[in-house]
């Protein structure tokens, strides 16, 4: 008898079709909308494998829901939406997508910090609405990318990709991380610094951690204080990491330059979130690994686990 896999959206019929040859197979139908949490506690009481969003919380609820439950392949790097220790309680395995994504999140973190720094999103915005009258010294002027300090919060994958890209426009990088990165130190040139000095040291601060108990919080009002006047903060990691209404006070106060956020603490952002009103905010829907490649790649490494232990095979990427 085939295992029973409940996919909680409906992802590409071409990528999901040769996994019944394994699978019986049964999906949320909708392309854009989470599945209803209670639609989804009831679909996954006879499953033994699920495939998951990063916007499908996987925790102890839905584990006493999941008798059967023994895989859960997640569409993202990050797992904060999965409960760890609760899998591990029940000896329920779980994978993620590293390293497919990596190049195509920190080309994104460079355009937020040229979005935000060049005002990007702002002159389009004044160009079609029709208030370009002329061509004049101080329109729309930013700030310089070339030659500024990047600090980097989170130096694992992504952050070390967006080190070196922002070599390439002759930054000086500094990082903080859990550990050194003695390696990337030498090769590169990159410099340690602790948080504090950090924050204060840098043009452009970019969050790249995991979201998780230590991180929660990580960049509050204090931390934002210590930040100069003209500095960027880029958010690409998870929403929770900086508290959003800390870096509204501190932006509207004119205390920071901009910010870049692709993630926020209640996904989609309210229309009426006060982040929404600051022009110096660039705000993007949590597309960091939104390439039509990527995507593929991170759909495809979640079929290759998936095929893995439909055929009795050890499973990679593994998070539990
Ligand atoms: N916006 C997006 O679409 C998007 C895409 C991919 C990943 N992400 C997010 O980016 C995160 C990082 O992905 P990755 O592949 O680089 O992961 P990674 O595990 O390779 O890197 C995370 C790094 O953060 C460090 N770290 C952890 N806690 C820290 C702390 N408190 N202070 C300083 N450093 C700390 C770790 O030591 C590690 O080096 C993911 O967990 C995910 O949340 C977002
Ligand atoms: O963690 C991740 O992988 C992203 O947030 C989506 O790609």
């Amino acid at each position: 008898m085939k295992k029973k896999l409940f996919i909680t959206r409906k992802f590409p019929a071409q990528i999901v079709e040769p996994l019944r040859e394994y699978y019986d197979i049964s999906q949320w139908d909708e392309e854009e909308m989470v599945i209803p949490r209670d639609k989804l506690l009831a679909a996954v009481a006879d499953c033994e494998v699920l495939w998951v969003t990063l916007a499908d919380q996987v925790n102890e609820e839905l584990l006493s829901h999941a008798p059967n439950l023994k895989l859960v392949t997640n569409l993202a790097v990050g797992y904060n939406n999965i409960d760890v220790q609760a899998l591990r309680k029940r000896g329920v395995m779980a994978t993620n997508t590293p390293g497919v994504l990596t190049n195509t999140t920190a080309d994104l973190v460079m355009g937020l910090l040229l979005a935000t720094a060049r005002r990007i999103p702002e002159s389009e915005r004044y160009l079609r609405e029709g208030k370009w009258k002329s061509w004049y010294p101080m329109q729309l002027v930013g700030k310089d990318v070339s030659g500024a300090t990047i600090g980097i919060i989170g130096m694992g994958r992504i952050g070390q990709a967006v080190a070196r890209r922002a070599k390439g426009f002759d930054m000086k990088v500094l990082y903080n991380n859990r550990r050194r990165r003695h390696e990337a130190e030498e090769m590169y040139g990159f410099q340690y610094a602790s948080l504090e000095e950090l924050l204060k040291q840098s043009d452009f601060v970019v969050i790249m951690t995991p979201y998780n108990n230590d991180t929660e919080g990580l960049i509050g009002a204090e931390e934002l204080a210590l930040m100069k006047d003209d500095a960027v903060i880029i958010n690409a990691s998870r929403g929770g990491i900086i508290d959003e209404l800390a870096l509204y006070d501190t932006l509207k106060e004119g205390k920071l330059w901009a910010a870049g956020l692709d993630v926020f603490e209640q996904e989609p952002i309210a229309m009426d979130h006060p982040l929404l009103t600051l022009s110096n905010v660039v705000a993007l829907p949590h597309i960091g690994s939104a390439s039509l490649e990527t995507r593929t790649a991170m759909l495809m490494l979640n079929v290759k686990e998936l095929t893995a232990y439909g055929q009795g095979k050890a499973v990679t990427n593994r998070i539990d």
